[in-house]
C-alpha cells in the first residue's frame, strides 16, 4: 500500500522569458510581454508530493517537517525574492518557464528523497497556468 503526502510552499520570482541566440522580433514573436527586457514577476505556489509505503513503527511516509526542510533549502532559499535569470545558476543558459522551473526544482529535492519514494512537484506560475512533473 502506498500513500502520497504533500507540501505546499510559495516563492516570489522575476524572470525573463528568452533566448540570447534569437533576434528581438523573435524572442517577441514567441514569448510576447514576457521578454520583457525590464523581466516581471511571479508569486509562484508550489506542491511536493512523495509516495511511498507508511512506516508501520511511525506511521508516516516520511516526516511533513523533514520534507518542509528540505523545500526551504532547495527551493525558497535559492529561488525566493531572486530573478531567475540573474541569480539562478541553473537558468543561466536554459529559459526559466514554469515547465523549466518544475524540472529543476524536481531535481534538486530528487537528491534529498529516500529513492524508493516517488516524487511530483506541481508548480503555480499564476492562478490559472500550472505545470507537472513527475521525473518520467
Ligand atoms: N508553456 C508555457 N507558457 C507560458 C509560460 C510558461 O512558463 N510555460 N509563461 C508565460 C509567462 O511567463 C506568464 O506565466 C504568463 O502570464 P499571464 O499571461 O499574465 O498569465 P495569467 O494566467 O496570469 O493571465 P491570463 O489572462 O489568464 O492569460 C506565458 N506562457
Ligand atoms: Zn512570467
Amino acid at each position: 500500500m502506498k500513500v502520497t503526502i504533500s507540501r505546499k510552499a510559495h516563492f516570489n520570482a522575476a524572470h525573463r522569458l528568452y533566448r540570447k541566440d534569437w533576434s528581438l522580433e523573435k524572442n517577441d514573436a514567441v514569448f510576447g510581454k514576457c521578454n520583457n527586457p525590464n523581466f516581471h514577476g511571479h508569486n509562484y505556489d508550489l506542491i511536493v508530493s512523495v509516495t511511498g509505503p507508511i512506516d508501520p513503527e511511525t506511521g508516516f511516509v516520511m516526516d511533513v517537517k523533514f520534507l518542509a526542510e528540505i523545500i526551504k533549502e532547495e527551493v525558497e532559499l535559492q529561488l525566493d525574492h531572486k530573478n531567475l535569470n540573474l541569480d539562478v545558476p541553473e537558468f543561466q543558459d536554459l529559459n526559466p518557464t514554469a515547465e523549466n522551473i518544475a524540472v529543476v526544482i524536481w531535481n534538486k529535492i530528487r537528491k534529498r528523497i529516500q529513492k524508493t519514494f516517488e516524487l511530483e512537484v506541481v508548480l503555480y506560475e499564476t492562478a490559472r497556468n500550472f505545470v507537472t512533473y513527475k521525473g518520467e
